[in-house]
């Protein structure tokens, strides 16, 4: 079964959003592409988009995430603050890899003011080719991060 894509972005990352969409909806490996927004021409604050595209991951709706603004960043702060979703920002080809395989990241996040176009395309197509090992050492590193936010749910619940 292919890949359920969720692609999100804020005024500054449109441009790229809009280009990757393209790239994605051609992919092979993708089953869906899921545009959660925004549409070029408006003008919406970068949280409000990515908490409700990362909480589609959280959710089960899609299996990952390639969000833009224009560093990349604030989308990746935003994403994480979804419990159990995890975002960084990655603009190496190394850095995609050490994503998945040491993070077991849900969203990559790039930076239109950052990075060329072309290596947007190319991070964001490299994205998609890794899988994370559950046998790997890495794993107890996850299982770490998903313990904590087990506590502090419940924390938060009390
Ligand atoms: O890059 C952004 C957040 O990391 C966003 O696209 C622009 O944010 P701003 O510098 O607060 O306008």
């Amino acid at each position: 079964m292919g890949l359920r894509i969720v692609i999100a972005a804020d005024p500054a990352g449109v441009d790229y959003k809009e280009a990757v969409k393209a790239d994605l909806e051609a992919d092979p490996r993708v089953e869906q592409v899921i545009d959660a927004g925004c549409a070029p021409g408006e003008t919406p604050l970068y949280p409000s988009i990515a908490f409700p595209a990362a909480t589609m991951i959280a959710q089960g709706q899609a299996d990952r995430g390639i969000f833009f603004c224009g560093t990349g960043m604030g989308m990746a702060i935003s994403a994480n603050k979804v419990p159990g979703v995890r975002a960084s920002t990655a603009h190496d080809s190394f850095s995609v890899e050490r994503l998945i395989m040491s993070n077991d990241a849900h969203v990559l996040c790039l930076g239109q003011r950052v990075i060329g176009r072309e290596l947007a395309r190319r991070l964001a197509s490299e994205f998609l080719g890794y899988t994370f090992d559950p046998a790997s050492h890495s794993k107890a590193n996850i299982d770490l991060i998903i313990e904590h936010e087990g506590r502090a749910d419940s924390r938060a619940a009390h």
